[in-house]
């Protein structure tokens, strides 16, 4: 069986409720934008890469069996849409950059005067559902640099580290920083992959445990604390995360807990990888103070589930996200190649 997070045809979508995992596999039918809202904001769907790809087909349920008057019409809906379904959650940026992409073809179909409102409207929709075979088609790539990398002058299979959930539930399948250690594994040489629990949200120990299990991965569970005792007892070979937003200079926005994985992977002297698609590079921004970090509910830090763990009364701050600087990281995996986060501004971004 493969792991599916999102279930797309024709117009149809179902994405699997990451609430629910690893307890329940229950997909949930996302009607329109404001499903696709939702299930972004309360983390039903989550990962950068999957975020946006739910976020654009859910604006294609929604306009799959409209009529639409005029091309105006019909750009003025999916505008709205757009901008209405990237204030679902800040951080990660592929969401904007595709609704961006979105709206421009919209702007150059509106002034084509050989394209009439059903050709504009299988125009967009052939461009979203397009996205998800190219990040799969991208995952591969990375996990294929990575692989390549991680492994120049080393002939003996690998331990690595990695940190939040990055696989097939993040993403369109197969996975970011989780897919350069499948990649790893299907050459036979990952000797062992720890993964970190990932408080507040645990998506290491719910999501990413999930998968390795699901895989059959040689792989151990630490909590987030661990990191350090793990780094000063046993030779771990890497670290590699993913990336909600990477600014131009390399400083990358990830899962909380990825900066301090960082720092004590420099003090071990630990190559530190960041593994993203270009669809998460946003060369907009100079550096990472730009990166809007989301807050989450004091919920999520209070309480497992119904049951209260932290003693009533208690203030919180949750911080979703937090930003590693460049100068920690020793490489940026995507799918055209690997950088130092200092040529980032080089690369041009591929179609
Ligand atoms: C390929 S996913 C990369 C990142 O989006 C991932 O590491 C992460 O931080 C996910 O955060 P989440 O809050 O679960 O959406």
């Amino acid at each position: 069986m493969t792991l599916e997070a999102i279930k797309y045809k024709a117009g149809r979508l179902q994405i699997l409720d990451q609430l629910l995992l690893p307890a329940e596999s229950t997909y949930i039918p996302i009607a329109g934008v404001k499903d696709g809202w939702n299930a972004i904001h309360k983390m039903q769907v989550r990962g950068a890469p999957a975020i946006a790809i739910v976020g654009c087909l859910s604006l294609v349920v929604e306009i799959y069996d409209k009529q639409n008057d005029s091309k105006e019409a019909l750009k003025k809906e999916i505008d709205e849409h757009l901008q209405y379904l990237v204030t679902s959650r800040p951080t990660a940026v592929n969401l904007k950059l595709a609704a961006d992409e979105l709206k421009s073809l919209t702007a150059t179909l509106l002034t084509d005067e050989d394209v009439n409102v059903e050709a504009m409207k299988k125009s967009v929709i052939d461009s979203v559902e397009q996205m998800l075979q190219k990040d799969i088609k991208d995952n591969r790539a990375i996990g294929e640099n990575g692989t390549n990398a991680l492994l120049k002058g080393i002939d003996r299979p690998l331990k690595l580290m990695t940190h939040c959930n990055t696989g097939s539930l993040a993403t369109a399948g197969y996975g970011t920083a989780l897919g350069v250690i499948r990649s790893v594994n299907e050459r036979n040489l990952l000797e062992h992959v720890f993964c970190t629990e990932t408080r507040p949200y645990n998506q290491g120990a719910r999501l990413t445990a999930y998968e390795l299990v699901h895989d059959k991965l040689p792989a151990t569970l630490i909590t987030d604390s661990m990191v350090a005792a793990l780094l000063n007892s046993r030779k771990i070979d890497a670290i590699i995360v993913g990336a909600d937003r990477v600014a131009a200079n390399g400083d990358t926005a990830n899962k909380i807990g990825t900066y301090q994985m960082a720092v004590v992977a420099k003090h071990h002297q630990v190559p530190f990888y960041v593994a993203a698609p270009f669809t998460s590079i946003d060369v907009a921004i100079a550096d990472g103070s730009h990166i809007k970090i989301e807050e989450r509910p004091e919920r999520e830090l209070t309480h497992i589930g119904e049951l209260r763990i932290a003693a009533p009364g208690i203030g919180c701050w949750n911080p979703a996200f937090d930003v590693t600087p460049a100068e920690l990281i020793t490489g940026i995996i995507t799918e055209i190649g690997v950088f130092k986060p200092s040529e980032l501004t080089e690369k041009v971004r591929p179609k």
